[in-house]
């Protein structure tokens, strides 16, 4: 019993939702759900519901739950631009997963060659390095909603997500763009970007066809996501998804809201 309660206690003491949902994920902390009704975290609360069988679901809920949008879209459809003016307006936490990895290149990071070359190549950086940097800079923030720019590319990127956070997105937005304005933005962009030329745009676009469209597809069957013609003017575009951040201001003004169910395996750990 006495693990049962020095895991209870480290249950307790994680800081935050997403160390509660990797304990859980690892199963260090419990062995026989019965012995745990509730147990209320710095922020957050799990309740273990008594359920017939032995893997209870479990429902983590937490008290500021973490909500996201995710903007997505080829590279130049204006994701960042537009961003920017919902930040201003809205008060969201803009994160940009490119600006993540440009980011941790300049910290100097034992992974900054890998990502530099796989920018430069137009590839998709490993998930697990991506999903850190975006649940570090979360915390850091503490902030409460966010708006994560040019994430997930790929499908691995998803699944790693949720099941890093247990974070389910309440939409996503998707600027749709003609391939030919795409590349005069990224070409007139002048960031001194290292894959801001047009051989690597020809890969980027290559990417955003074979990996990230199929994101957009798999949210659109969960009825997700709101696509935007990212063509037109600059205040146009952002006049158009004004509603959505609206709506969602006032969808969450109050209480929490439930953001983990997962059927934790609980059965008994081996070791
Ligand atoms: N509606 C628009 N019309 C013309 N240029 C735009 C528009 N939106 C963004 N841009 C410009 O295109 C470039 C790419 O925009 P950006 O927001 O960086 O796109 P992304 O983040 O999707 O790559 C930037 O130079 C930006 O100023
Ligand atoms: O989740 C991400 C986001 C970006 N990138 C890499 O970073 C580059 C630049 O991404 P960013 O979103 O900054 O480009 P944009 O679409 O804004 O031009 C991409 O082409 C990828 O190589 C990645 O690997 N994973
Ligand atoms: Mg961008």
């Amino acid at each position: 019993m006495a693990w049962a309660v020095r895991s209870l206690r480290r249950l307790q003491s994680a800081a935050s939702s997403s160390q509660a949902v990797r304990l859980l994920e690892s199963r260090s902390w419990i062995r026989n759900p019965r012995k745990v009704d509730v147990c209320a975290g710095q922020n957050f609360v799990l309740k273990v519901s008594k359920g017939g069988s032995d893997d209870g679901t479990l429902t983590l809920t937490s008290k500021s739950p973490p909500r996201v949008v995710f903007i997505l879209g080829g590279p130049g459809s204006g994701k960042g631009t537009q961003c920017q003016k919902i930040v201003d307006k809205f008060g969201f936490v803009h994160l940009s997963a490119g600006d993540l990895l440009r980011a941790e290149i300049q910290s100097g990071s034992q992974y900054g060659d890998m990502i530099k070359n796989m920018i430069k190549d137009g590839k998709i950086v490993p998930s697990e390095v991506t999903v850190r940097l975006l649940l570090k800079a979360m915390e850091d923030s503490k902030g409460e909603k966010f708006l994560i720019d040019g994430f997930p590319r790929n499908d691995e990127n998803r699944a790693v997500f949720e099941r890093m956070t247990g974070i389910i997105p309440e939409f996503i937005l998707f600027f749709d763009c003609p391939e030919d304005e795409m590349e005069r933005r990224v070409l007139g962009r002048n960031q001194g970007r290292v894959d801001d030329n047009k051989e690597t745009m020809q890969k980027r676009l290559k990417v955003f066809i074979d990996f990230s469209v199929p994101v957009v597809k798999y949210y659109e069957s969960m009825g997700k996501v709101h696509k935007v013609t990212a063509t037109g003017s600059i205040d146009d575009i952002h006049t158009t998804i004004e509603p959505l951040f609206e709506q969602f201001s006032e969808a969450h003004s109050t209480g929490e809201s439930q953001y983990a169910t997962g059927k934790f395996d609980t059965s008994p750990t081996n070791n």
